[in-house]
């Protein structure tokens, strides 16, 4: 499928002009022997400001390798296609992510344009250093603040992930899960980036901390920020997000409206309906089989193998394309309109 082939339907359209419009994104591992893995496929969506887009799917679906293409962090093995273009002060020039050299990436996206709120707070922060210092450092960093400012800086800092003052001298082991997540999102804030990008930000977490930690998420949104959310968890990207983008061996299979999502009428994809039925909530039935292995996929529907409605016209891939409520890349997804 081509860059420009989707078109979204109005109700899968973000709200507002994208912060993050990405085209037909590609991510491709050279392996020994000539082999490639294509752990990302013709991604393509937008991503508006004041919106979260939760991006869902499997364990080794290409989530994490879509998070590190649009940060400029994929390792030499990996070969790009396509375009992730990031709005910046002049909208008429956005900076193409997968285009953009590593000097200008470094100096004026990470951290600046697109805050990362990491999987791991745990691993994100420096075990040897205090949070304030921690907060500092990046403030000195990315506002020239220096002196007695810079204390009352991370002050602010702090405040804004509510992170609360009196434990800014702590060590990160000193800190609960929760409070780590506040001061990695802390961190991620300080630079006032339009887009947050948060990979996994409620992993390991305990159910009332996943909640607030989402709920403060959903608040940085609110603000006007952008948030891409990558998750495993169905129940925070129910309680947050504006759409759902699912992920399968690489491609996006459906894009859609959260509150059809998880409303009544549910996903169009049978993969995606087959996330949700999984959850001990609903009915709490596993979809059988397992993903193909994303060196050796097939010329179709990657799902078809695992799928009850799979029939011959499965073994033609099916595009992402517009339809009533959502778009979805499956030839039965009709079927299952408003069922
Ligand atoms: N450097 C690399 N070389 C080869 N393959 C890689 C490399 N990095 C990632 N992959 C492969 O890309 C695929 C997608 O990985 P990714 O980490 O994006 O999955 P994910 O959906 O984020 O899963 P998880 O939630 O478990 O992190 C996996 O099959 C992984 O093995």
């Amino acid at each position: 499928m081509g860059a420009d082939a989707v078109t979204p339907t109005p109700e899968s359209e973000p709200v507002a002009p994208p912060v993050l419009s990405v085209r037909g994104l590609g991510v491709r591992f050279r392996m020994r022997g000539g082999r490639h893995i294509a752990a990302v496929t013709d991604a393509t969506f937008d991503l508006a400001a004041g919106e979260c887009l939760a991006l869902v799917g499997e364990s080794g679906c290409g989530k994490s390798v879509l998070a590190s293409a649009l940060l400029g962090l994929l390792p030499g093995n990996a070969q790009t296609t396509g375009a992730a273009l990031l709005t910046g002060p002049d909208p008429a020039a956005p900076t193409d992510l997968l285009a953009a050299d590593e000097r200008t990436l470094a100096r004026t996206v990470r951290g600046r344009r697109i805050g990362l709120v990491p999987q791991s707070p745990a691993t994100h922060l420096t075990p040897v250093r205090t949070v304030r210092s921690q907060l500092g450092e990046v403030l000195s960093e990315l506002t020239g603040a220096r002196g007695p400012a810079l204390s009352k800086a991370a002050e602010t800092a702090a405040g804004r992930a509510s992170f609360p003052a009196d434990h800014l001298d702590r060590y990160p082991h000193e800190l609960s899960g929760g409070l780590a997540q506040r001061a990695a999102t802390a961190l991620a804030l300080i630079g006032d980036a339009p887009l947050l990008l948060a990979d996994e930000p409620t992993t390991g977490l305990d159910r009332e901390l996943v909640d607030r930690t989402a709920d403060e998420l959903r608040r940085h949104t609110d603000e006007g920020r952008a948030l891409l959310m990558i998750t495993h968890d169905l129940a925070a990207a129910e309680r947050i997000a504006d759409r759902v983008a699912v992920m399968y061996a690489g491609r996006i299979v459906e894009l859609s409206p959260a509150a059809r999502f998880f409303g009544d009428r549910g996903p169009r994809h049978p993969y995606a309906r087959g996330l949700l039925d999984a959850l001990p909530e609903r009915e709490f039935t596993a979809i059988p089989g397992m993903p193909p292995e994303l060196g050796d996929l097939p010329d179709g529907c990657a799902f078809a193998a695992r799928c009850t409605r799979a029939t011959d016209v499965c073994a033609v891939l099916p595009a992402l394309t517009p339809g009533p409520g959502s778009s979805v890349a499956c030839h039965h997804a009709e079927e299952r309109v408003d069922a």
